[in-house]
């Protein structure tokens, strides 16, 4: 299942690797009331024996079902929460044990919550960020104007944050993780609830941050479109443990997982019948044909169009919760 060959050196790790995780657990201890006094306490085990190594440099997705335990996962990689068994170590500091200087860098991006000081322009948000983090003033500047200028932030920097879009104070999020030259920036659901546009301003500059090499990227997402333009390399969690690790393809392929044609056609037609597809709905003019994720759409629109009266098509991807579902069924079974 571990699809990913690494070159190991002699102390058990890759030689390069900025986050190193090893046999990592995290029990939580659940009080539920049982009667008037009483209460039954319960062990959730939200992180179960996790190993990785992410090497510098590196764009890694980090995915699974809700309550899978990438939350927990990144908390610990933070030092917010101290592990119950293993270790982490993160640019070779134990997070929990030297929070603050951990601090210095590495960068985080919550999509559900802003890091940013909600009254502020995002002007002096930044300047508290500089002051804090001691960035050198040319350093600050030189990163301040890169991602102005990648992330279209010029005309939002007089603005306080609560007056911003969502999208906005993403990117402005982004940004001000940025700003200390971080060696690592997690990124947990950077594109929850963007819309399109905002999504791919988004994306194109975490393009640009993998393309300088500079830092290492664990990014938690549940848009696979995120992970399909930015990571070679996806983990997938589940119920705190780690099941795949290896490239995109490598997920479809043992999630055994399918795209799905949407065709609208000029007028209705009984379901159409081409290689490689089967359809899986009729609804007027309308038809839904599934094929396998790890093929390209290319070849079949190019038949539909040749044989049927094509108006319109669309490709759903799909969730990343169905390929889970897929993989763990097929785990099942064996
Ligand atoms: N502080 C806590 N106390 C008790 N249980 C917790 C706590 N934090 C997380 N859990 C439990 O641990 C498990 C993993 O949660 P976690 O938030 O890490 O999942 P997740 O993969 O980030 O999910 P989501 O995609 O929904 O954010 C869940 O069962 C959750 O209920």
């Amino acid at each position: 299942m571990m699809g990913r060959t690494e070159v190991r050196d002699g102390t058990g790790g890759t030689g390069d690797a900025v986050i190193r995780l090893d046999g990592v657990c995290k029990v939580f201890d659940v009080y539920r009331r049982t009667g008037l006094l009483r209460r039954e306490r319960r062990e959730v085990r939200a992180v179960d024996g996790i190993s990785f190594e992410v090497a510098r440099g590196e764009t890694v997705g980090y995915i699974g079902p809700n309550g899978a335990g990438k939350s927990t996962t990144i908390k610990m990689l933070t030092g917010i929460l101290v592990p119950s068994g293993g270790s982490v170590r993160v640019a070779g500091i134990d997070p929990s044990r030297e929070r603050t200087r951990l601090a210095r860098r590495i960068g985080v991006v919550f999509g559900q919550r802003t890091t940013l000081w909600w009254d502020l322009p995002l002007r002096d948000s930044y300047d508290l960020v500089r002051r804090m983090y001691r960035v050198e003033p040319a350093r600050f500047r030189a990163n301040l104007d890169r991602c102005v200028d990648l992330l279209d932030l010029g005309p939002l920097l007089e603005v306080p944050v609560r007056q911003l879009s969502l999208g906005q104070r993403m990117r402005g999020d982004i940004a001000a993780a940025l700003l200390h030259d971080p060696e690592v920036l997690y990124l947990d659901e950077p594109t929850i609830g963007l819309d399109v546009i905002s999504k791919a301003k988004v994306r194109q500059f975490l393009a640009e941050v993998k393309a300088a090499g500079a830092t290492t990227v664990l990014l938690t997402t549940h848009d696979l479109t995120d992970i399909e333009q930015l990571c070679e390399r996806v983990m997938v969690i589940d119920h705190g443990r780690l099941v795949h690790d290896g490239d995109l393809a490598g997920l479809h392929a043992v999630g055994a997982s399918e795209r799905v044609l949407v065709v609208d056609f000029a007028r209705e037609l009984p379901a159409v019948d081409v290689p490689g597809a089967r359809t899986v709905r009729v609804e007027g003019p309308r038809q839904w044909l599934s094929f396998p994720a790890s093929a390209s759409a290319a070849p079949l629109v190019a038949e539909v169009a040749a044989r049927y009266p094509l108006v319109d098509l669309s490709v759903r991807e799909p969730a990343i919760e169905e390929v889970i579902a897929r993989l763990y069924g097929d785990r099942a079974s064996l």
